[in-house]
C-alpha cells in the first residue's frame, strides 16, 4: 500500500496549548535534575525476555556505581520474579542508605498490598501508582468516565497510603508516594491537574523535602514535539497548587525521536526529576536515554551526579542485561562515535589537538581552566574513560591528517607537512587496492615497509652500522681579512651494510648528510641530494632522542632543476645522536628510492685522491673472505690495490678487489703457484722437540721429494727451500687464525718471507697465505706460496744448474 497523499485524512495533529507568557525558551539548565532509572521496570518490561534475577542484581549494581539514587526496581505485583528480586535486595542488605527502591503498582488494591509486601523493610521506599487518564484509554480501556477515573487515582492513593502506614509501623520503612496520570501528554491539560490535585488530597500529607509528593508526567506514548511537551509542563507546574510539595517528574518516550530533546525542555519548563533508561532501553523505542541527557549537560559544564567515567563497564553491563546492542552510532556510547574516518574531519582534529595543546599549556601558565575546543569533538573521550585510539580511522575516504595523526600518536613521528602528503599516497594506494579501512597495524606498518623504519625486521639494502662524523677547516674558507672563523668541511667515515655485505664508506661535504651523500656516489654510483630536511625531539631528558626527516631529489642535476623535480624520496631516521638520525633518514630515502633495482659495484677509490684507505681494501678482504689480514699484509696488499687500480683511475670494484686478492696470493685458485706442496710427513728427532720433515714439492711443474730438519714445521720448511736456492728465505712475520665453527673449522696461516738476493744488498719479502683443517698443512702452503713470488736463484749444485 502506497503512503497516503494526505495524511491528514488519517492522522490529527496535536493541539498546541494557548500559553502566550511561556518561560521556558529563555531558561538555562545550571543544575542537574533528580534522576530515576526505570531501567529494571520499564526496561525491563519491553525485552523480549525479561531479565533473571542475576541480571537485574547486576545491573542494579552498575545503576548504584554510576550515582543514581532513585532505581524504579521492578513490578513486584506481576511476578515472582520481580517480588523475589526486590526481596532479595532488601533480605540480603544490598541497597545503600541513601538509595530510593521504587516500584510501580496499578490502581488495583490486591497489587498494591503485594507491592507494599515487596518493600516491606527496606530503608527508603517509593510506591509508584499510576492509572491513564487520557480520553482513548477511559473511553477504551478502562471505559471510565472523568469522575471515575479521578475516583479510581483518589480511592487506590488512599489505599497507598494505609498500606504504606502500617507498612512503616511495623517495620521502619520511610516511604514516599509518587502518582503518574498515565498518558499525560494525551490527557485533557486542566483534566490532569485536577486528577492530580485529587491525588494530593488524598494522600494528604504531601510536605517539604522527603515529603514532597511526586507527580510523574509520561508521554506514555510520545505524539507532539518537545516544545510541546515543555508547555505542557510549563503548564502543569504553574497550575498545581503547592507547587513547592510537588515533585514534578518528567517520563518522555522516544517515538518521535525525540526523547532527550522533550525532557531537556520539559526540565527548562519546570521538570525536577527525569525518569529514563541507560542508553534509552524501554518500550517500544524506548524511554529517554539518560546516559545522553547526563552527558548533555557535562558537556555544559553542569556536572550531572552521574559517573560515567567508564563508560565501557557502563556499555558492558546494560547490554548483557538487555540482551541488545548499544548502536554504533548512540550519541556518546556508541563505538563510531568519537571516530573519524573523513579526511577534512581527521584534518581539522589533529590540528585542533596541537592547537589545544598550546592553548592548555597557556592556560595552565595563567591559572586559568583549560577549555575543551575541539573540531568535530564535544566533549574529550578521556572524560568517558575512552583514549584517542579510536579517533582517527583510515580508509579510502581519509586524509594526510589523519594518518599523520595515528602516525604521531603510534611511532612519535611528527611528519613534515610535505612528508604527510608523500605517506598519504602510499596509504591511499592500499586502501583504494583493498578496499576497507586501514587499521593502525596496517597503516604503521605501511610506514616502517616504506620508509625502511623500526628494527631489523624493516631493515633496507643499506644499514648503517657505525659511523664517525669529522671536521677539518676547508682550504679555501679563510676570508681576505681573516675575521671571519674557518668554514669547516665534514668528514663521513662509516661501514655499510649494503646487500648483506659489510662495506666501508668515506665521503665530504659541507655537513654529515652531504657527506653521506658523497661517500655513496662515490663507493656505490647512488647520486642525490638533499631538498628538505627538519627535525624535532622525541622524548625527555635522558631518554630523548632525534627523529630527522630528508626528502631526497636525483642528483646529478642542477640544483636549480633537482628543486622543481617533482620526483623526491622521503626518509626519515631516529637515534640517540643528531647527526645519526639524519644520516639514517639519508639512507631511509634511498632505500625507498633505490627499491630492488640492481646497485652498480661497489668502489673503492685508491687513486691519487684516495677515499680508500688501507683499512678498507682489509675490510673488504676480511666481509668477502674472511680474512683477517696481518697490519703489514695490509700495507702490502694496499699497494698491488693500487698499482692494479692506476688503469682505471684509482677506482677498484670490490669484486675485481677480491679477485686480485686470490690470484695475487693464490688464494682460492685453480693455477697452483710456482712451488706447491704435494704431501709432506713430519717426524720428530730425538728426545727434543726438532722435526724432520719429508716433503714432495711440485716446483715449476717438476716434482722434488725433500728431506730437512728444523725446530718446527716452519724452520724445516724454510732448511727444504734455502736447500735449493743461492741466498736465503728467511720468516719475517707469521700469524694465524681459524675460520669457521665445529667440524668446519680451518686455520689460516699468513707467512711473510724476506729473501736476500744473492750478489746484491737487495733484501725482498713477499706474503704467502693459505687455509687448511690442518694448521701444519696451511702453515707450509702459505710459506710455499710466499716463496713462489721471488725471483728465486736455484742452487748451481742441483740438478746440474
Ligand atoms: C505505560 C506502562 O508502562 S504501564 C506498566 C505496564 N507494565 C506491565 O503491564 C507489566 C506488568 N503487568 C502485569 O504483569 C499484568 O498486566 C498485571 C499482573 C499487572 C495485571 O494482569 P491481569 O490482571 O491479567 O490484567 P491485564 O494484564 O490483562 O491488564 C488489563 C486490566 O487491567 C486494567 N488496568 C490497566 N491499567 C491499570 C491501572 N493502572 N490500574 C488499574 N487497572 C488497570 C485494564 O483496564 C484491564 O482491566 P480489565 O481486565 O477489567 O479490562
Ligand atoms: C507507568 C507510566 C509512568 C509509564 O511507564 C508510562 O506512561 O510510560
Amino acid at each position: 500500500m502506497p503512503m497516503l497523499a494526505d495524511p491528514s485524512q488519517k492522522y490529527k495533529p496535536y493541539t498546541p496549548l494557548h500559553l502566550p507568557d511561556r518561560q521556558w525558551p529563555s531558561k538555562v539548565q545550571r543544575t542537574a535534575p533528580i534522576w530515576l532509572s526505570t531501567d529494571l521496570r520499564d526496561g525491563n518490561q519491553a525485552l523480549a525476555n525479561p531479565m533473571t534475577i542475576e541480571q537485574k542484581t547486576r545491573f542494579f549494581h552498575a545503576l548504584v556505581k554510576a550515582g543514581l539514587k532513585e532505581i524504579e526496581v521492578a513490578y513486584p505485583a506481576a511476578s515472582d520474579t520481580d517480588f523475589n528480586f526486590v526481596r532479595g535486595l532488601i533480605d540480603g542488605n544490598q541497597v545503600p542508605d541513601d538509595v530510593w527502591l521504587q516500584v510501580l503498582t496499578p490502581a488495583r488494591e490486591d497489587l498494591i498490598k503485594r507491592t507494599v509486601d515487596a518493600v516491606a523493610g527496606s530503608k527508603r521506599a517509593i510506591i509508584h501508582m499510576y492509572n491513564a487518564t487520557s480520553p482513548n484509554f477511559r473511553n477504551v480501556v478502562f471505559r471510565n468516565s472523568k469522575e471515575e477515573t479521578v475516583a479510581l487515582a483518589v480511592k487506590h492513593t488512599k489505599i497507598v497510603r494505609q498500606l504504606t502506614e502500617e507498612c512503616a509501623a511495623r517495620t521502619g520503612t520511610i516511604f514516599r508516594y509518587e502518582y503518574s496520570p498515565e498518558t499525560f501528554t494525551q490527557t485533557e491539560p486542566d483534566f490532569a491537574i485536577e486528577v492530580c490535585e485529587a491525588v494530593k488530597a488524598a494522600w494528604g500529607k504531601a510536605g517539604l523535602g522527603d515529603e514532597r509528593i511526586v507527580f510523574n508526567l509520561p508521554a506514555t506514548v510520545e505524539i507532539a514535539p518537545p516544545n510541546h511537551y515543555a508547555d505542557q509542563i510549563e503548564n502543569f507546574c504553574s497550575k498545581i497548587t503547592e507547587r513547592e510539595k510537588v515533585i514534578v517528574s518528567l517520563h518522555p518516550h522516544n517515538d518521535r525521536g525525540q526523547g532527550v530533546a522533550a525532557t531537556e525542555l520539559g526540565m527548562l519548563a519546570g521538570g525536577d526529576r527525569v525518569e529514563g533508561c541507560l542508553f534509552g532501553n524501554g518500550e517500544r523505542t524506548g524511554n529517554v536515554d539518560l546516559v545522553n541527557l547526563a552527558l548533555n549537560l557535562y558537556t555544559q559544564g553542569v556536572h550531572p551526579n552521574l559517573d560515567f567515567s567508564d563508560i565501557q563497564s557502563v556499555i558492558d553491563v546494560v547490554t548483557a542485561c538487555n540482551d541488545l546492542p548499544v548502536h554504533p552510532r548512540h550519541p556518546y556510547a556508541g563505538e563510531l562515535v568519537f571516530t573519524a574516518f573523513s579526511g577534512s574531519h581527521q584534518d581539522a582534529i589533529k590540528k585542533g589537538f596541537e592547537a589545544q595543546r598550546a592553548r592548555h599549556a597557556e592556560a595552565a601558565q595563567r591559572g586559568e581552566p583549560q577549555y575543551w575546543d575541539m573540531p568535530y569533538l564535544p566533549i574529550d573521550p578521556a572524560d568517558l574513560g575512552c583514549d584517542y585510539e579510536a579517533v582517527i580511522r583510515v580508509n579510502a575516504q581519509s586524509g594526510k591528517g589523519g594518518i599523520a595523526y595515528l602516525v604521531q600518536q603510534h611511532l612519535g613521528l611528527d611528519l613534515p607537512r610535505k612528508m604527510q602528503v608523500a605517506f598519504y599516497g602510499v596509504v591511499q594506494a592500499i586502501a583504494d587496492r583493498e578496499a576497507r579501512e586501514m587499521t593502525v597495524e596496517d597503516i604503521t606498518t605501511a610506514f616502517r615497509d616504506t620508509y625502511r623504519f623500526g628494527g631489523s625486521k624493516y631493515e633496507g639494502r643499506l644499514v648503517l652500522k657505525s659511523f664517525k662524523v669529522s671536521s677539518e677547516p676547508r682550504a679555501d674558507s679563510n676570508t681576505e681579512d681573516g675575521d671571519e672563523p674557518a668554514d669547516e668541511r665534514r668528514l663521513f667515515d662509516g661501514t655499510v651494510s649494503v646487500d648483506g655485505q659489510l662495506r666501508v664508506i668515506r665521503g665530504d661535504g659541507n655537513g654529515p648528510l652531504s657527506a653521506l651523500l658523497d661517500a655513496l656516489r662515490t663507493h656505490l654510483d647512488i647520486d642525490f641530494g638533499v631538498r628538505e630536511y627538519s627535525e624535532h625531539a622525541i622524548g625527555e631528558g635522558s631518554n630523548v632522542k632525534a627523529a630527522s626527516y630528508v626528502e631526497l631529489v636525483r642528483g646529478g642535476q642542477e640544483v636549480k632543476d633537482a628543486r622543481k623535480s617533482s620526483e623526491s624520496w622521503w626518509g626519515v631516521g631516529v637515534d640517540s645522536d643528531i647527526a645519526g638520525s639524519g644520516l639514517r633518514a639519508v639512507l631511509s630515502a634511498v632505500n625507498y628510492a633505490i627499491g630492488d633495482r640492481a646497485l652498480p659495484e661497489l668502489k673503492l677509490s685508491v687513486g691519487f685522491s684516495a677515499k680508500s684507505g688501507q683499512a678498507d681494501v682489509a675490510n673488504a678482504v676480511l666481509n668477502s673472505l674472511q680474512l683477517e689480514l696481518p697490519r703489514r699484509f695490509q700495507a702490502s696488499f694496499f699497494e698491488v690495490v693500487q698499482r692494479a687500480a692506476r688503469a682505471t683511475g684509482g677506482d677498484i670494484s670490490y669484486t675485481d678487489l677480491v679477485q686480485l686478492f686470490r690470484a695475487t696470493y693464490h688464494y682460492g685458485v685453480q693455477t697452483p703457484p710456482r712451488i706447491s706442496l704435494a704431501r709432506f710427513n713430519l717426524d720428530n728427532v730425538g728426545e727434543g722437540s726438532r722435526k724432520q720433515l719429508n716433503i714432495e714439492l711440485v716446483w715449476a711443474g717438476e716434482t722434488r721429494k725433500l728431506t730437512a730438519e728444523g725446530n718446527g714445521v716452519l724452520s724445516s720448511a724454510l732448511a727444504v727451500l734455502n736447500s735449493q736456492i743461492e741466498g736465503t728465505l728467511a720468516i719475517r712475520e707469521y700469524a694465524e687464525h681459524s675460520i669457521g665453527e665445529g667440524s668446519g673449522v680451518e686455520a689460516v696461516s699468513f707467512v711473510e718471507l724476506a729473501y736476500d738476493v744473492p750478489g746484491t744488498a737487495k733484501r725482498e719479502t713477499a706474503w704467502g697465505v693459505s687455509s687448511d683443517t690442518d694448521i701444519a698443512a696451511s702453515g707450509l702452503k702459505a710459506v710455499m706460496r710466499a716463496a713462489s713470488a721471488f725471483e728465486l736463484v736455484p742452487k748451481k749444485t742441483v740438478n746440474g744448474h
